[in-house]
């Protein structure tokens, strides 16, 4: 049988990171495929940068138009990131009659339900796993071996790059801006790094794994979304005090008025799984009804990690290269037809507990001023610490940890707390996770 012809937009860390797993393993990953795969031409920017992979045998050049129009090339890869550029040419390459691989999340988060439909119509697939937790099969496991069950929930550790920098601050001593940049020289962090450090590139994740979960369309745009930036250390202690890990993460939950979709530090349990999750280390638990609760854990981030991605997701597509388009594990999991608008809450519906850290004057009659707020809001408290600050010598620290409450209400405690006169600036304010492994 004819190989398979592959040509590849980018050869950075992925690109690279594909391109070597494909000649290590080619001769097992041809007796999976079925047939023997090849790149044989990719486009860069820069023809003369030294690469992380062998190229010979690929003809290299600096125009992406002429691969995705290429009559010779079968599956086009898309490895070059952004919404941009990379909308365009994998249109093109679906206008083309090419099957379509890409990490791409940005791009899928934001342009998926067109890009989705497009190659529906075109007959041609347009495969992403290595888009959602690198490494991870989350993307299979949820479309194809979870099918059967009714998904309630899924939470995770979404980004690799903002797990390591927490990790690095807390075990390392690190300082934030030292880990991200070790985390750049690694090959983790996107080529805006603002977009691991703000939670954007774990939104985009969220949109994908809520559209998939919940037979929904990818909704980017509505995912509530705050990043590590803002983290302080004392919090970070403090917390641990109180029995908390804070990890970053994304959050896809079917509530009594729709979808939940949320991206955030949260308080976790130190007991739980994903509290111990370290480095550049992703974990994702999907809660279906009639499974339980899985986990998901592995490289979320890396050039090996996300090329096992990248070419299964081609091993796949070579599989399914003569199969009649409608008998074709759907994009997002459920029929195109299928997929139906919920409404996704506002942060004043969500539904969890709450941590938040507030400095006082020292005086008696504080502390059940500020329970007493709670009560009046019906919520319930599940641990208080109280720390001296620093230097302020006549204050005190208050830090709380409270049941589960809607978060309209507990705006209204924090907002009578920043009333009051011996309230000092500047509340923080982090959620702490509801789920249990
Ligand atoms: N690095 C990682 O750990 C992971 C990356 N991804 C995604 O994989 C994609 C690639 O990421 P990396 O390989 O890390 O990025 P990278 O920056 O190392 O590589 C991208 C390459 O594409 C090239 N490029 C950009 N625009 C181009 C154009 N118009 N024509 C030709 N070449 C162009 C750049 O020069 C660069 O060499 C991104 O979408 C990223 O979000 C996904 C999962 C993990
Ligand atoms: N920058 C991303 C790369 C993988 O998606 C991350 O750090 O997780
Ligand atoms: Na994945």
């Amino acid at each position: 049988m004819q190989p398979v012809n592959v040509g590849l937009l980018g050869l950075g860390t992925v690109g690279a990171g594909a391109v070597n797993l494909l000649e290590r393993n080619g001769v097992e990953i041809a007796r999976r495929a079925g047939r023997e795969i090849r790149v044989v031409r990719a486009a860069v920017r820069n023809p003369d940068k030294t690469r992380e992979c062998a190229t010979s045998g690929i003809e290299i050049g600096t125009d992406c138009n002429a691969v995705v129009t290429d009559p010779n090339i079968d599956v086009v890869i898309e490895l070059i990131g952004g919404d941009t550029q990379a909308y365009d040419l994998v249109m093109a390459a679906i206008a083309n009659g090419k099957h379509v691989v890409t990490a791409n999340k940005h791009l899928i988060a934001l342009h998926g339900n067109e890009i989705f439909a497009a190659a529906d119509e075109a007959g041609v697939v347009v495969s992403f796993e290595a888009a959602v937790a690198g490494g991870i099969p989350i993307i299979k496991a949820m479309r194809e071996s979870l099918a059967a069950n009714h998904i309630e929930w899924v939470a995770g550790i979404i980004n690799g790059t903002g797990n390591f920098i927490l990790s690095q601050m807390i075990f390392e001593d690190q300082s934030f801006e030292d880990a991200l940049a070790d985390a750049q020289r690694l090959g983790f962090a996107e080529a805006d790094p603002t977009f691991d450090v703000e939670g954007i590139d774990a939104a985009h994740k969220l949109a994908i794994i809520g559209a998939i979960a919940f037979g929904i369309p990818l909704s980017f745009d509505k995912i509530f979304t705050q990043g590590i930036r803002d983290i302080d250390s004392v919090d970070i202690e403090y917390c641990a005090e109180l029995g908390y890990r804070i990890k970053h993460l994304g959050i896809a939950r079917r509530g009594d008025n729709g979808v939940e979709m949320r991206v955030h530090p949260t308080l976790v349990s130190q007991k739980a799984l994903l509290a111990n999750v370290e480095g550049e280390k992703n974990a994702i638990m999907v809660y279906g009804d009639a499974v339980g609760p899985t986990v998901y854990y592995g490289a979320g981030a890396g050039a090996g990690p996300t090329a096992s991605s990248v070419v299964a997701d081609l091993i796949d597509t070579v599989r399914i290269m003569s199969i009649d388009p409608k008998g074709r594990v759907p994009h997002l999991a459920f029929q195109p037809d299928e997929i139906t608008d919920e409404p996704i809450v506002g942060s004043d519906d969500f539904v969890c507990g709450h941590y938040f850290r507030v400095q006082v004057a020292d005086q008696i009659g504080v502390m059940a001023e500020i329970t007493r707020a709670l009560a009046d809001q019906q919520i319930g408290i599940e641990a208080i610490l109280q720390k001296d600050p620093p230097t302020e010598e006549d204050d005190a620290r208050v830090m709380i940890v409270t049941k589960a409450a809607r978060e309209g209400q507990l705006m209204k405690v924090l907002d009578h707390i920043r009333s009051l006169p011996y309230a000092r600036e500047g509340i923080v304010h982090m959620r702490v996770a509801q789920f249990e492994d």
